[in-house]
């Protein structure tokens, strides 16, 4: 990936049609102890609402949540999304495509055992997908993934497992951001226009690659995966001001 100057400064000099693709986790909000109790700052739908005036619509998030949880905390704005990791798609007001089967039952119950096996493990169903949260006992990282290879073997084929930060979600293995980004790039709506990716977390990287491959730029946010040293952003509050400039550099003035 090219370096932090070098990716400001193509874009500060660029006057490309820009379309931003922008994660939810450890990029727009902080990073909190469990999936549910993260803070949305109150400002956000209406940053993202500017931006997507701003940009003509061509803006999505593209996340690991699931799109009924990304509206529920940037309501009253119903952005574009790319939910569980691109096993859903929504666009504007039309209803949810799922992309993905769900993940056969006899899974979802062996893996929902684990919150009952092993101390501070929590489990969130997502329909095609489940995450299995360790952020409070990091040390049962290990017991956690071999569970997971035991369902995979047991009765899961067409999921594989990806880490992100303290967590292992089950995906179906032919669903990524990347690929979301790509389908994307297709429709009227962002089709010619450079992509920016905004991402913190392993999972993005398909993302960053779609991107850079497209012509655009991938930035990254520090957190567990990208250290303080190397990230283009320090934090989700570094991205949000980012954000509120390029609001002002591309939106409408009076
Ligand atoms: O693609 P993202 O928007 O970054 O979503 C990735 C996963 O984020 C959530 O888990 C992460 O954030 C939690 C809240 O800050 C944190 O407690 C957890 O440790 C992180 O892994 C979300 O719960 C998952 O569904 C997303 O896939």
């Amino acid at each position: 990936m090219e370096g932090r100057l070098t990716k400001q400064s193509k874009f500060q000099k660029s006057n490309a049609d820009w379309a931003l693709f922008l994660d939810f986790d450890g990029t727009l909000v902080d990073i909190a102890p469990s999936p549910e109790s993260v803070h949305v700052p109150r400002e956000l739908p209406t940053l993202l609402g500017r931006l997507d005036a701003a940009l003509g619509g061509a803006l999505a998030i593209v996340t690991g949540r699931s799109i009924e949880a990304i509206d529920a905390y940037l309501a009253p704005l119903r952005p574009i999304t790319a939910g569980v990791h691109g096993a859903e798609l929504r666009l504007g007001r039309e209803q949810i495509i799922s992309t993905a089967l769900p993940l056969p039952p006899a899974a979802v119950e062996a893996i929902s055992a684990l919150s009952n096996k092993v101390d501070g493990v929590r489990i969130e169903i997502k329909r095609s997908s489940l995450a299995v949260h360790f952020r409070s006992n990091p040390a049962a990282a290990r017991e956690i993934e071999e569970e997971l290879r035991r369902v995979l073997i047991d009765g899961a084929s067409g999921f594989i497992i990806r880490p992100g930060r303290m967590v292992y979600e089950l995906l179906p293995s032919h669903v990524s951001k990347g690929g979301a980004i790509d389908a994307l790039l297709e429709l009227p709506l962002f089709f010619g226009r450079r992509p920016i990716v905004i991402g913190d977390d392993r999972s993005d990287e398909t993302a960053f690659e779609a991107a850079e491959r497209r012509g655009g730029l991938a930035f990254t946010v520090a957190g567990e995966h990208f250290s303080r040293d190397s990230a283009d952003f320090e934090s989700p509050l570094e991205v949000r001001s980012w954000l509120a400039a390029f609001a002002a550099r591309f939106g409408a003035h009076d």
